[in-house]
């Protein structure tokens, strides 16, 4: 086993020399889960102008403890008159405060006779008024490049005018299974074939991480086929094979992508996952497209996605939030051991008063896809470790896709 490279040389490699994708302008409506690719300035304030948090009565505070006549009524969307001393007006939410008030009343707290309102004598200056540019201040930078444009965000870039944003290109990639055994579902099995499973769930995984997949190619155990596909889909920006990366005699991604590429790493100190394989390919205009060659067992290409797939193309889109996981200290709710690789055991979280507890699926084998279905973490457990049941365990959470 002395020839397992360790996880951290592996992200290393993968990670090096690796170029963000170029950059595209596209409607705001259809940004959603797009990375931004330059920070955007606020032209604007926002709120635009001082505007009242309730339906009630503005006024100066210093007016306050006394009937006041109601001297105009502003509705949201209309403009609002200066207010005269010693008047109020009848104000709802998100109208403008009219220039002289400082304050809100809201309306369950003052009697109303006809056109005069009785306004209670502790309200402070202030009181219920949202401020011009309490959210956002023009010129201050509303998003960092490398934001991905989730709810918020769009909310954020929608309250400025925005019709136009500029983000990364999602980076292609091809996306192929390899495997004689291997069918489509639509087609009745025969002895010994199996439907695809890698190939929904990692399109799936792949696109939540911000990729568009552009094929999705089944290639034959057959070292020419491997070869001939392998060079067709380098047009791609990333290359994702399943299967074939191990050492019988019908795995040929690596021989293939040894004779056309370059292999930068392979045989990983991971369970599960270990025949890993990760290099480039070229392309026919000379440059190169990057490739991570997954394990065909399903929860081996379900931990290598999260665990090398996600930082690559967090790399090429510039987003730091993709490139790593978010880490949580829990209580093992199990005990296990380790041999020479680093073990991802797929877990439930669980938030008690008392803390975070894991609790690790029965079956971990790398064929059991069923232990990923409900994983919110991968445990790390470290190679050649015990864990017993209560120690802290470090967790990796599965969280943002
Ligand atoms: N002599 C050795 N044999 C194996 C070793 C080893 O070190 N020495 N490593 C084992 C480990 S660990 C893994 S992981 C597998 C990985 O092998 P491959 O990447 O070559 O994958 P395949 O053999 O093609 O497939 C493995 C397994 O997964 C099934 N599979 C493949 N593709 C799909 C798919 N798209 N959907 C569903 N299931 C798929 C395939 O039928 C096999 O059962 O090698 C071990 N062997
Ligand atoms: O790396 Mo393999 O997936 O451990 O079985």
């Amino acid at each position: 086993m002395a020839d397992l490279q360790p996880i951290d040389a592996a992200l290393v490699a993968l990670l090096a020399d690796v170029c963000p994708v170029a950059i595209e302008s596209v409607l705001l409506e259809a940004a959603a889960g797009r990375v931004l690719a330059d920070a955007v300035t606020a032209q604007l304030n926002v709120p635009p102008f001082d505007n009242s948090a309730m339906d009630g009565y503005a006024l100066r505070a210093v007016d306050a403890g006394k009937w006041l006549p109601v001297s105009q009524r502003i509705a949201a969307g209309t403009p609002a008159q200066a207010l005269a001393p010693g008047s109020c007006a009848r104000i709802f939410t998100g109208g403008e405060i009219p220039p002289g008030a400082d304050c809100v009343v809201m309306q369950e707290r003052v009697d109303v006779d006809g056109e005069r309102a009785l306004i209670p004598a502790d309200v402070p200056s202030g009181d219920n008024v949202r401020r011009r540019g309490r959210d956002v201040r023009q010129g201050s930078v509303l998003l960092n490049a490398g934001e991905r444009l989730e709810a918020a965000a769009l909310g954020h870039l929608a309250g400025q005018g925005v019709t136009q944003v500029s983000v990364r290109r999602r980076p292609r990639v091809a996306l192929l299974s390899t495997g004689d055994e291997i069918i489509d579902p639509g087609t009745p099995l025969k002895p010994g074939q199996l439907y695809n499973s890698n190939r929904p769930m990692l399109k799936r995984l792949l696109e939540n991480f911000g990729a568009e997949v552009v094929s999705t190619v089944s290639v034959p155990d057959d070292y020419a086929r491997t070869v001939a596909l392998l060079k067709e889909a380098a047009e791609a920006d990333l290359v994702v094979t399943t299967g074939g990366v191990s050492v019988g005699e019908e795995d040929h991604v690596k021989a293939a992508l040894e004779a056309i590429g370059q292999l930068d790493m392979w045989k990983l100190a991971i369970r599960p996952g270990k025949p890993l394989a990760l290099g480039r390919l070229p392309r026919r205009d000379g440059s190169q497209a990057r490739f991570v060659g997954l394990p065909g067992n399903p929860v081996s290409g379900f931990v290598g996605a999260w665990l090398f797939l996600r930082p690559l193309l967090g790399t090429m889109l510039g987003c730091p939030a993709l490139s790593q996981l978010p880490t949580i200290t829990a209580s093992a709710n199990f005990a296990t051991s380790t041999g020479p690789r680093e073990h991802y055991m797929r877990v439930t979280l669980q938030f008690t008063p008392s803390g975070v507890t894991a609790d690790a699926f029965d079956d971990q084998n790398s064929g059991v896809l069923s232990s990923c279905i409900s994983a919110d973490a991968f445990a790390v457990i470290p190679a050649n470790s015990e864990i017993a049941k209560g120690d802290s365990i470090s967790c990796l959470w599965l969280a943002g896709a």
